[in-house]
């Protein structure tokens, strides 16, 4: 074995899929290798912010490891945001990256695809990775990859792998199997107790749900909780779609932009679990109050701050398995309180939150709004079922929290425009399911193009293009300024000639029209260029503006 097969099977041991990439002279010897042996599939793009996006994607939806391969420098260095984003919205991704040969250095030659040093990229990666290595010795390589990605897996955060050119092919011992790092069980059952102690003395307690739960796999067992502890529940922005079927989900806590009666629950809560909440400002940026500290549990990154306590190296599986462990116990039963309503108090909370989304959609000649199109996907899925969703930022992920939740992938936290279209391209590829994409004109300006890989990678997503002709986020803030103004695109003109199938759709019966013609066709990427009433806003949006304009006002 060499050492690039070493790699490549301990990543899909711990549940890689596919290895996105783009070679280049650095990285060909180790991108043979993947080609030749076939131990995962190499999926490549046209540019490396796609490859980090594709990968990212990839590993949230499936809750495992994502895998993206570029070369040194050039290729390397345009991927940094992709993984930046990954690293603060937390997926596990591993980035591979060719470089110059364990003597090449030596020469007193700047080298090409060098910025600064030649240890420069390595030390950018630091910046957005949870662990590194150089694999610069075939015989240390095994014991390094195993440490290295179980980072990965245990923090739920990307990694680094830098592989010096004259060694993918040495050979090289096979990696150890992933083993989990200990825990202290004391130390963990201290903590349990302690939550549960705060969670029924409390007289409105409250639990939210965020990403980590996703991340870590665990999404049953916090239903499971939910359920037997009785206290209502929520997502954060970010954990929108987690718990959809628990009957204690109350919805998506969304500050002053979301439902009153829900905010005020969360905020006045003197009991408030986080459950793998990442503490952002679009989590909390528009809140109506700051969160009490000492009224909160906040279990994230493996540390467990229980008001001004905390709690260290508690993984949150461990946490959540002894709260259930007490509660079968028979311990805190009478905290079980009635139902899922919590006390008589939170009975007005029930269901507050799940605003009934829009349905109905209307086929007729008006002009289309995000509202709209929310209505048009809860009809859609209400009859064809759910698919895998990506979203970019922008208008189209608030139009998102109209639409009943399904399983979707976006950037709601780091919110880097270019995610929408790789995303969902990773997301057919890794799940092989047919996917769905939600991107503005702006960021599809950004990553559009990769559509054109559909055809070679065998894949036909459907893309929805909220067409504003503008950077409309950004307008709603600064309308007084003009160069939000991106103009006419014919986006639809573009997708036939990346060999996918256009639709313009400038009604409603139009949009209608092309997303059943859309579904009906296999085989090609359609797009929808869905030509929107001018700065029409989705109502989430409007309630975010004006959220943050009361705000950054102090009202
Ligand atoms: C890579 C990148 N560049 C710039 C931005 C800043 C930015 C926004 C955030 C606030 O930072 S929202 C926005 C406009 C998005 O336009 P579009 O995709 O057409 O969506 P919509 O018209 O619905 O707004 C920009 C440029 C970003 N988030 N990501
Ligand atoms: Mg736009």
């Amino acid at each position: 074995m060499n050492l690039t097969e070493a790699l490549l099977h301990a990543l899909k041991e711990r549940g890689a899929k596919e290895v996105y990439g783009i070679p280049g002279d650095f990285a060909l010897p180790y991108f043979k290798i993947i080609e030749s042996t076939g131990i995962l599939p190499l999926v490549t793009l046209s540019h490396e912010p796609a490859v980090g996006f594709a990968a990212d994607a990839s590993a949230r939806f499936r809750g495992g490891l994502g895998v993206a391969a570029v070369t040194y420098g050039a290729g390397a260095l345009n991927m940094v945001n992709a993984i930046a984003q990954a690293y603060a919205e937390k997926s596990p991704v591993v980035v591979i990256s060719g470089a110059p040969g364990t003597h090449e250095g030596g020469h007193g030659l700047l080298l090409h695809h060098q910025a600064k040093h030649l240890d420069s990229q390595y030390r950018m990666y630091k910046e957005v990775t949870c662990d590194q290595a150089v694999l610069d010795d075939p015989a240390t390589a095994p014991e390094t990859i195993a440490r290295v990605l179980q980072s990965c897996i245990e923090h739920s955060r990307p990694v680094y792998l830098e592989i010096p050119r004259d060694l993918p092919a040495a050979p090289c011992a096979p990696v150890p199997a992933f083993a989990a790092s200990g825990t202290d069980a004391d130390a963990v059952d201290a903590c349990a107790r302690d939550v549960l102690q705060r969670v029924q003395s409390a007289a409105l307690p409250m639990m939210m749900v965020g990403v980590e739960v996703r991340r870590y796999g665990i999404e049953d067992k916090v239903a499971l909780l939910a359920e037997r502890l009785g206290v209502p529940v929520v997502t954060s922005f970010m954990g929108r779609g987690l718990l959809a079927s628990a009957s204690c989900l109350e919805g998506t806590y969304l500050g002053m932009a979301g439902d009153e009666t829900l905010s005020e629950a969360v905020e006045s809560s003197d009991g408030l679990l986080l459950l793998g909440v990442i503490m952002s400002d679009t989590n909390f940026g528009v809140s109506g109050s700051q969160l009490d500290r000492r009224r909160v549990m906040h279990a994230e990154d493996r540390q467990v701050r229980v008001g001004y306590h905390v709690y260290h190296d508690i993984p949150l599986g461990a946490l959540v398995d002894r709260l259930l462990a007490l509660l079968d116990d028979g311990q805190e039963a009478d905290m079980a309180l009635s139902g899922c309503g919590g006390s008589s108090d939170d009975r007005a909370l029930q269901g507050a939150g799940l605003a009934v989304n829009p349905r109905g959609f209307m086929a007729d000649a008006a002009d289309i709004t995000p509202t709209d199109i929310a209505a048009l996907l809860n009809d859609f899925f209400a009859s064809h079922g759910a698919m895998p969703v990506a979203s970019d930022i922008g208008d189209c992920l608030f139009t998102m929290l109209s639409v009943d939740a399904i399983p979707m992938v976006a950037p709601g936290y780091y919110a880097s425009m270019g995610f929408g279209v790789p995303a969902g391209m990773g997301l057919q590829i890794t799940t092989k399911e047919r996917s769905l994409i939600l991107v503005g004109d702006g960021a599809f300006q950004m990553t559009g193009m990769e559509l054109g890989n559909c055809t070679r990678l065998g894949i036909d997503p459907i893309v929805l293009v909220f067409n504003n002709s503008s950077w409309e986020m950004l307008h709603v803030f600064q309308p007084e300024t003009a160069y939000s103004n991106l103009g006419e695109w014919d986006f639809a003109a573009v997708a036939d000639g990346l060999g996918g199938r256009g639709h313009r759709a400038a009604t409603r019966a139009e949009l209608a029209r092309a997303l059943t013609q859309a579904h009906a066709e296999r085989g090609r990427f359609q797009l929808i260029d869905a030509r929107l009433a001018p700065h029409s806003l989705s109502p989430t949006l409007a309630r975010f503006v004006e959220g943050v304009r009361r705000f950054s006002s102090g009202q």
